[in-house]
């Protein structure tokens, strides 16, 4: 610690000497609120280990996470690679060499633009009418409908079968099920847990997960071979055409085998791993955001008021069209202040400082090699940016206040607001399916307002929050009642 070039850099003491102090801060399960706390102790750098500093300033943000991809991952990042026989093997989110990323990217990019999704949309409207039907059938008319809905758990089985449904036409059966019936959600959340906890230290990765003896690895830490091994029997099943999809209708794997078809870089293990980027990365985080809609609108009686006020107004039909729900600017406001005030992920976004170092704010200088890292949870509480109440969920500030703001000076408000967002990350690792989420949100949060009164069944409680990597929240209980004349 006495020589090293970043001990100017206040933090937790243990921090500046070892990584366990951050392994046992996220074993701990809400990290996002220590990495906050120590922001308004120390200030705008915060030194997190032994070579991590935390930054918080936004005028950074566009210079770390910048569209040439310079500050690379770091090694928290080589957990989520997968591991098969004695082959380590990266995908589009994990790899951390540039070059590699940029050939793996560029293979997927336009199938996850909005202009490609919507093209898909009515799979999405398939599973909204799937998600009232149990709304209906089991929460509203029912002879349980007095019962509360653990509408955080049915959020989920909606967000996991609209990704079945754009990938392989095909929904992953949990509305149906009611339930994880394939323990791939369980699965999921234990691997994040790992995840998030090993990468802290990444080393023990070599030694649990990547163990060279497969008798180790086996009865290691949570893997997802099984989702791997459904998303290559479907891939399977589609080239043996036993799929039964017809072939008029569009899905993402389709588009996978096209790009195949087309590119050599594109062999059978790529299409698997694209497969498997949209069940893991694509399902829960989705859910988190739609539960932050839901909750943080219920303890808002004003903000509900007004958004179910926009959507009468309208003029619109369940499900309700991307290209309608779109244009609605309160919840619009509503979407992006959720995702503001609880981003689904809620780590440092690390990265290792290129060659060249970099100027950090009251003269603090990071040589090439330290790693360095912001929080959108940190970031996103900023007043400088977002206002002084940056702390409370304010749609509004998304809007302009008429009575203060000229046209111009809102929109230098709002592109300021815009260019401090990292809900979806920042640059040329920023996230690749952000159209994909925000179909399924703009839609299915449109229709779910249009079409239901809820109200949340004991209003001063608070939900549960457990923060793996993604901030995943439970206890959202909710009373159902179908609103008059829809
Ligand atoms: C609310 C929903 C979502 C949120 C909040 C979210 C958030 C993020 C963030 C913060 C990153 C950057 C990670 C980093 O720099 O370490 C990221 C990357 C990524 N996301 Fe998302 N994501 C969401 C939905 C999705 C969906 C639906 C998919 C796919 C179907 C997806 C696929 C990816 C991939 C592949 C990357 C890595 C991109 C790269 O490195 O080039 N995400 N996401």
């Amino acid at each position: 610690h006495l020589t090293s070039p970043i001990k100017s850099i206040p933090g937790p003491f243990f921090a500046k000497f070892t990584n366990v102090w951050r392994l046992l801060d996220a074993l701990g399960g809400r990290a996002e609120l220590s990495h906050q706390y120590l922001h308004a102790k120390y200030g705008p750098n915060v030194r997190l280990g032994p070579d991590l500093v935390s930054v918080s300033d936004p005028e950074l943000l566009r210079k770390i996470y910048d569209i040439r991809g310079q500050f690379t991952k770091t090694n928290f990042y080589k957990v989520g690679d997968a591991k098969a026989g004695n082959v380590t093997i990266a995908n589009v989110f994990s790899t951390r060499n540039n070059e590699d990323h940029s050939k793996r990217r560029s293979l997927l990019n336009s199938l996850y633009k909005i202009g490609n999704l919507v093209q898909m949309e009515t799979r999405v409207d398939e599973t909204i009418n799937a998600f009232f039907k149990c709304i209906d059938q089991q929460f509203v008319e029912g002879p349980n409908s007095d019962i509360a809905c653990p509408l955080d758990e049915w959020l989920l089985y909606f967000a996991w079968d609209v990704v079945g449904q754009l990938t392989f036409s095909k929904s992953m059966g949990f509305l149906d099920a009611g339930k994880d019936h394939s323990g791939f959600m369980d699965t999921s959340d234990r691997a994040l847990d790992y995840f998030c906890v090993v990468g802290q230290l990444p080393a023990l990765d070599d030694w649990l997960a990547k163990n060279p003896i497969e008798g180790i690895r086996k009865k290691g830490p949570p893997n997802f071979d099984a989702a791997a091994g459904y998303c290559l029997e479907k891939y399977m099943a589609r080239v043996q055409g036993t799929d039964g999809k017809s072939v008029k209708t569009r899905d993402m794997l389709d588009d996978f085998l096209e790009v195949k078809s087309k590119n050599s870089d594109m062999d059978d293990f790529a299409v698997v791993s694209a497969l498997l980027v949209n069940i893991l990365a694509g399902a829960d985080t989705t859910g988190i955001l739609l539960r932050a809609i839901v909750y943080y609108t219920l303890k808002n009686p004003a903000v509900l008021k007004r958004l179910q006020d926009e959507l009468d107004a309208a003029d619109l039909t369940s499900p309700v069209s991307y290209s309608a729900a779109c244009k609605l600017p309160y919840l619009d406001a509503v979407i992006r202040e959720a995702s503001r005030i609880h981003p689904g992920v809620g780590l440092l976004l690390e990265r290792v400082v290129p060659e060249g170092g970099l100027q950090l704010p009251g003269s603090i200088f990071l040589p090439p090699g330290i790693k360095v890292g912001m929080s959108a949870w940190v970031v996103h509480q900023n007043k400088a940016v977002f206002g002084q109440d940056a702390a409370s969920f304010n749609p509004q500030r998304w809007l302009r206040d008429t009575t203060l703001e000229t046209e111009e000076s809102f929109a230098a408000r709002l592109a300021n607001m815009k260019r401090s967002d990292l809900t979806f990350g920042a640059g040329k690792r920023s996230c690749l399916g952000k159209e994909f989420t925000l179909l399924e949100t703009y839609k299915s949060m449109a229709s779910l307002f249009l079409k239901y009164d809820m109200a949340l069944t004991d209003p001063e409680k608070e939900w549960k929050i457990q923060n793996s990597w993604f901030v995943r929240q439970t206890g959202l209980d909710i009373t159902f009642l179908q609103r008059r004349n829809r």
